[in-house]
């Protein structure tokens, strides 16, 4: 079945975060990305929205080096080659080098046009089963213990299943101790997107005392090999988030036993086809994973729940309701969590509508591409 692709229309919009989101590297504010829309002039559009930020302290990308690889490369490449399933876009996108999150954003657009022809939800096209997926929460830095003490105990009590706290040096022991005394048998990560070294070693050893799910990236954001050195010295399963983009880099941390938990994020590691693929090495392996997150609106946040039906996500994700993040989503309905849970909806595509209205008033530019 071929997967034609008429038109992509390309909307920037920008979002303004409920809170601001504090992390080792900085504070957001506000959100901008793309979101695309690919129609086949047959009546069905799939969406996909980008995720990188404004600046590049996440990963390289930005909203800017995204809108030129889409502009210039990828809708190209697109409009040059006939599709019959969203598994060969990243093969036709494996010319350009990495771009994962501007890959990632089309080929999402790509995968739920695809689920839509076929008229089954995009769980469903994926091979997910879940209907309900479980959830947590990731935090940002908060200005003071007490504040992180009181964010956490209102999450908690509306029922996400874990919380993950953002970590920097000078900001983490002392502080997930204080949490720790306070809730003492709630399900708490830590997050230090690669705010250490290996000097730091022996500071990080004394996570171990504080009974945590796992560390996420601690160090280098493209580091394989000094993660194993910690691993081999720490009892907290270390997970890797920033150093995978690709299932090559999960068997390279896999065979150097650089963690024990991966975090799957769509963009980062290109798409979902490649995040799928990801999910079954780990599911072979034994290798527990989850569902990261990149504040994305409802589109994207729509295409993480349909991944986290797969059955290897056997831990809570950052999968968050709309509420968490915005005062009014792109979608409709929002994403609402209850007792922990997202319910899937059992409707063609992503399941979500776009609220046009919502998208209109965000929306800051528009352009149109046709095939
Ligand atoms: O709620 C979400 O979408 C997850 C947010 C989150 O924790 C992150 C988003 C983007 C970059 C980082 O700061 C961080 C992460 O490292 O996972
Ligand atoms: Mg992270």
């Amino acid at each position: 079945m071929e997967v034609p692709i008429q038109k992509i229309t390309m909307k920037r919009l920008k979002m303004r975060l409920k809170t601001p989101f504090a992390t080792s590297f900085g504070t957001m504010r506000h959100k901008e990305f793309f979101l695309l829309a690919a129609s086949d002039g047959e009546g069905n559009t799939g969406y996909g929205e980008s995720a990188a930020f404004t600046e590049p302290w996440y990963t390289e990308e930005t909203v800017e080096t995204t809108r030129h690889m889409l502009e210039d490369f990828l809708i190209p490449i697109l409009g040059e080659n006939k599709v019959s399933h969203p598994d060969e876009v990243s093969e036709l996108f494996r010319p350009i080098r990495r771009n994962n999150m501007a890959k990632a954003s089309v080929e999402g657009a790509v995968w739920d046009l695809y689920a839509k022809r076929k008229g089954i939800p995009l769980a469903e096209a994926l091979g997910g089963k879940k209907q309900k997926i479980d959830v947590g929460v990731s935090l940002g830095i908060q200005p003071t213990v007490k504040d992180t003490l009181e964010v956490m105990e209102q999450y908690l009590e509306e029922g996400y299943k874990r919380i993950k706290l953002k970590i920097k040096p000078g900001w983490d022991i002392d502080v997930l101790r204080e949490v720790r005394r306070r809730f003492p048998e709630a399900p708490i990560m830590a997050d230090a997107n690669s705010a250490y070294t290996l000097e730091d070693i022996d500071h990080l050893k004394q996570l171990d005392d504080l009974d945590l799910l796992m560390i996420e990236q601690p160090l280098g954001a493209d580091d394989i090999i000094d993660h194993a050195k910690l691993q081999r010295v720490i009892q907290t399963p270390v997970c890797l988030d920033e150093s995978i983009t690709s299932l090559e880099d999960v068997k390279k941390a896999r065979e150097s036993g650089s963690c024990q938990v991966i975090n799957i994020k769509i963009s980062r590691v290109g798409g979902l086809t490649e995040a799928r693929k990801i999910h079954d090495f780990c599911q072979r392996q034994g290798i527990r994973v989850w569902c990261g997150g990149m504040l994305e609106a409802g589109v994207g946040r729509a295409h993480n729940i349909a991944l986290t039906t797969l059955p290897q996500f056997l831990l809570p994700g950052d999968t968050s309701g709309s509420s968490r993040y915005w005062e009014k989503d792109i979608i409709k309905p929002e994403v609402v969590v209850t007792d922990g849970e997202i319910s899937v909806l059992d409707r063609p595509g992503i399941g979500y509508e776009l609220d046009e209205e919502a998208v209109r008033r965000f929306t800051i530019e528009e352009k149109v591409f046709e095939l």
